[in-house]
This record gives structure tokens, C-alpha cells and sequence, in this order.
């Protein structure tokens, strides 16, 4: 299959948007990559990383002329930016986008999408704690998982053409239902950042009733870095990540609950057998990890 666009918006040029910017020019997959986003600071750095070669402040101008849209920013925006422009989009044109979450996100999408225009939802599994364009590498995709979401309103055409474009990226590409994808990434994606989040702000309590002057930071060794690196992502960005998948999560923080709490109950208990047992079966579950 050959893969050609004339035009391709990205909207949100930041770390995910960026990086497939970057491909889409260094591959030769698009003519023209145009970039749309809220500073020029970042929209100027994204042009002198090569991740798009021009950006505009007004999305409906470039529209008409774009036969692929990528969203990429922050999920709640993406009603908003296709109230704004989808109107403009011509027939034939596809939007796709990166986002983290996708059952509501994609019902919502394609409820948007003006008659002849296709709705195909993506998410790669790669990325790293660091925003915006300066973080952007042409090779973040590089033998990561790339997750499309089709359902039975998706073009199979478009969602060959968005297939192929992540497979040029480097990535390995399935395809999955948009809920059990929210479900999946749910536990293996979103709850390791609620217990990131949790564990840095409960060092910050802990502190506040620290004697003298001791920062607790500044005693820690390779553990808790390795815990807590993607506490150091954006917040916008898992807001919106952590309401589109709040049924999900809420139930998982639960789960996360229930496991805090006996640990903590075997520990008040002296009951070393229980403590064992715990950290043995989360030892045997971490070496399946690859
Ligand atoms: N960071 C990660 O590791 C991954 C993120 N994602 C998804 O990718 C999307 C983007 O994430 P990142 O690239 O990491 O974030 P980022 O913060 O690096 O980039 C987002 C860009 O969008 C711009 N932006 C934000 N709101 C906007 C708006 N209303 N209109 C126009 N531009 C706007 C920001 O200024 C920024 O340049 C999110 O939806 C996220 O769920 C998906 C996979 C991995
Ligand atoms: O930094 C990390 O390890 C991540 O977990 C990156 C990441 C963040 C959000 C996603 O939707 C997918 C991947």
C-alpha cells in the first residue's frame, strides 16, 4: 500500500504530536505538515525541529486543503477544536487521533464527524514524562505498541491508511475495542499515575512532620525513582485522562485500596507469613513484566 498525504494538520504539537510530526516529514508521508497549537514559542520550536513545516493561528483556514487531521492535544479539547474547524474538513478527508483513553472519546469523535469525513482512533504506547515539542524524537515510536480502536462506523480504507502510517513509524500496530482498551490501559497505564501521584505527595506530607532539616528527597535511592518517574507528567494532560476513564479508574483505585490495606493490616499484625505472601505473589507478577 502507498501512503501519501497532500496535507496533514497536527493539532498539538507537543511530545506525541511532535514526534510523529517529525516521521510524517522524514519518511516523506506528507507534502506539507501544518501545526496547530496555543503559543508560538512551541509552534516556532516545532518548525526548527522539523516536526512541521509551518503552523497558523486560524485552523479553518488550512482545513480544506487537509486530508489528515491528528489530534494531539489534552482529550477534553478535542469536542471543542472539531466544533471549531470540522465543519471546513473536505469529503474524503480522516481524523485521527493519540489519545489515552478511548471508548466515550471515540463515540464522541464520530458524532462529530461532518458526512464523508472518517473518524479512525489511535493510541500509541509510548511517551515518556517530558511535554511539549522539545521533548518530540523521531524515534519514540520505534518498536512501541501503537493501539487503533475501529468500530463498525470506521472507513476500512482510512483506518489502512493510519495503520500503514504507524507502521512506517516504527511501531507494532493491533487493533482493539475502544472499551477494552479503556479497561486494559486502565490498570497497566492510568493507576500506576494515580499511585505515582499519591506516593510523591504522601513524601510531601511526610515532610512536613520530619525533624530538623533533613530533605527526605535527598536520602532516596533507585527505588524510589524508578516508582515515581511519571510523576512527573503533565497535569492537564491526566485530567482529562483520569475523567474520560473515571469508571475505570475509580474501581482500580478501589482494587489499589484494598491492597494498601492489607499490607497495612498484616503489617500493624506482625503477621510476617501474610507480608511474604504478598510480596512474593507481586514479585512473581513484576518477573512477567518484559
Ligand atoms: N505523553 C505521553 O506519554 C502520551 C500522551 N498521549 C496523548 O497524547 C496527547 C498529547 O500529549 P503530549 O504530547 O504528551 O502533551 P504535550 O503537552 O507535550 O503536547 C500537547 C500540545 O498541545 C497544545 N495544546 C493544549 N491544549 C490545546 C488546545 N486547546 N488547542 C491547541 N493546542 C493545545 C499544548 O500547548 C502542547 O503543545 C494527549 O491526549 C495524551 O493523552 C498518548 C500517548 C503517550
Ligand atoms: O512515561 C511512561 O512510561 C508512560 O507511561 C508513557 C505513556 C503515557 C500515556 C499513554 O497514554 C501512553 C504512554
Amino acid at each position: 500500500m502507498t501512503v501519501h498525504f497532500k496535507q496533514v494538520t497536527i493539532v498539538g504539537v507537543g511530545l506525541i504530536g511532535g514526534s510523529l510530526g517529525m516521521i510524517l516529514k522524514q519518511q516523506g508521508l506528507a507534502d506539507q505538515v501544518v501545526g496547530v497549537g496555543r503559543t508560538i514559542e512551541n509552534l516556532e520550536l516545532a518548525i526548527k525541529i522539523g516536526a512541521i513545516d509551518r503552523h497558523v493561528q486560524d485552523p479553518q483556514l488550512v482545513m480544506p486543503g487537509t486530508d489528515l487531521v491528528i489530534l494531539a492535544t489534552p482529550i477534553e479539547s478535542y469536542s471543542g477544536h472539531l466544533k471549531q474547524w470540522g465543519r471546513y474538513l473536505a469529503e474524503g478527508t480522516i481524523v485521527s487521533d493519540v489519545g489515552s483513553v478511548k471508548g466515550p472519546l471515540v463515540e464522541q469523535a464520530e458524532s462529530l464527524m461532518p458526512p464523508g469525513v472518517h473518524f479512525v482512533g489511535a493510541h500509541p504506547i509510548a511517551g515518556k514524562e517530558k511535554s511539549g515539542a522539545g521533548a518530540a524524537t523521531s524515534d519514540l515510536y520505534q518498536n512501541a505498541l501503537c493501539l487503533l480502536t475501529p468500530t463498525a462506523r470506521t472507513n476500512a480504507e482510512a483506518l489502512g491508511k493510519i495503520r500503514h502510517m504507524w507502521e512506517v513509524a516504527g511501531s507494532n500496530v493491533h487493533s482493539i475495542d475502544p472499551f477494552l482498551h479503556d479497561w486494559i490501559l486502565g490498570a497497566v497505564s492510568h493507576l500506576p499515575h494515580v499511585a505515582a501521584f499519591a506516593l510523591m505527595n504522601a513524601l510531601s506530607d511526610l515532610q512536613q512532620h520530619t525533624k530538623g532539616d533533613a530533605e527526605l528527597l535527598n536520602y532516596s535511592g533507585g527505588g524510589l525513582r524508578d516508582t515515581t518517574r511519571i510523576a512527573a507528567s503533565s497535569p492537564e494532560m491526566w485530567r482529562d485522562i483520569f475523567l474520560w476513564n473515571k469508571d475505570n479508574l475509580v474501581l482500580m483505585i478501589e482494587t489499589l485500596e484494598k491492597h494498601l490495606q492489607r499490607m497495612k493490616s498484616y503489617i500493624q499484625q506482625n503477621d510476617e507469613a501474610g507480608i511474604e505472601h504478598e510480596i512474593a505473589k507481586a514479585r512473581d507478577a513484576r518477573q512477567r513484566l518484559k
